[in-house]
């Protein structure tokens, strides 16, 4: 099992009132390697919480984290910043681009922080441009780019250092459709070539790509779809009909 998670509880309290929010409740579930997982729930469901304890931005404040069996929630904080270099790959939907750097350097950013050789950069990139369709974009600054190209560009960042498992959040909401669904594509493409991926998302049309949907509601996960052989238009209608069962959502929502 590539990652276990234990009986994650959270509880935010703020400094100046006595008031406590559960975030989760009490979250289980494990994935394998290769797996390819969209997380969905209603706005305030926990689905950010949960992935900001996976991305070891938050602690739990009960519950473990396995990454490889090594538990992630108690890495010392001054371990953290390099562990999410080298195991964790991001992808989230403002794109997160410096702008003072060239799309290449911005591809390059980890594996500098990391000391890795200029060579494997190279040969890194060399596979994932053409990949990602960014060949021609490399020598640009990235407000020279389209929101699309921005995430193409993103996403390179976030595998070039062959990371155990990315983590996306919402990567599609900032595009339009027929960049959503070149960016959908790629992810499963990048999944078939054996990349483990985690995406929150609200669109059962973005969930539909997934191999796994796992629905969480008031900080639970209470329900589950796989994929299976279908296509992904029957998978979305799927996972539209199982949001409105469970969640009680409008069948037309993208909620
Ligand atoms: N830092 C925080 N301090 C206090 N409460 C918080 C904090 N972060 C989240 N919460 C609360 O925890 C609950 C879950 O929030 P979370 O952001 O995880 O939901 P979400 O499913 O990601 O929602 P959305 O889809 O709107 O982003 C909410 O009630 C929220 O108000």
């Amino acid at each position: 099992m590539l990652l276990e998670v234990k009986h994650l509880k959270k509880i935010f309290k703020t400094r100046f009132s006595k008031e406590e929010t559960t975030a989760l409740v009490d979250i289980d579930f494990g994935v394998e390697d290769g797996e390819y997982i969209a997380i969905m729930g209603e706005s305030g469901s926990g689905k950010t919480t949960l992935l900001n304890i996976l991305s070891t931005l938050e602690k739990p404040t009960q519950g473990q984290v396995l990454l490889n069996g090594k538990n992630i929630t108690a890495i010392k904080e001054q371990d953290i910043s390099a562990f999410r270099r080298d195991h964790l790959g991001f992808v989230f939907q403002d794109f997160n681009l410096l702008d003072t750097l060239s799309v290449r350097d911005n591809i390059y950013l980890p594996l500098v922080l990391s000391k890795e050789k200029v060579e494997v950069m190279k040969t890194r990139l060399d596979i994932l441009a053409p990949q990602l369709h960014i060949n021609e974009l490399l020598e640009k600054q990235p407000f020279e780019l389209s929101g699309g190209q921005k995430q193409r560009v993103a996403i390179a960042r976030a595998l070039i250092s062959q990371p155990d498992l990315v983590l996306a959040d919402e990567p599609t909401a900032a595009l339009d459709f027929k960049n959503s669904e070149n960016l959908l594509t790629l992810f499963e493409e990048i999944n078939q070539s054996g990349q483990t991926i985690i995406m929150v998302t609200h669109s059962s049309l973005a969930a539909s790509h997934a191999k796994r949907v796992l629905f969480i509601k008031d900080g639970v996960l209470y329900h589950q779809l796989y994929r299976g052989e279908k296509n992904s238009q029957d998978f979305a209608k799927e996972i539209t009909l199982s949001m409105t069962a469970f969640l009680g959502g409008d069948e037309n929502a993208e909620f």
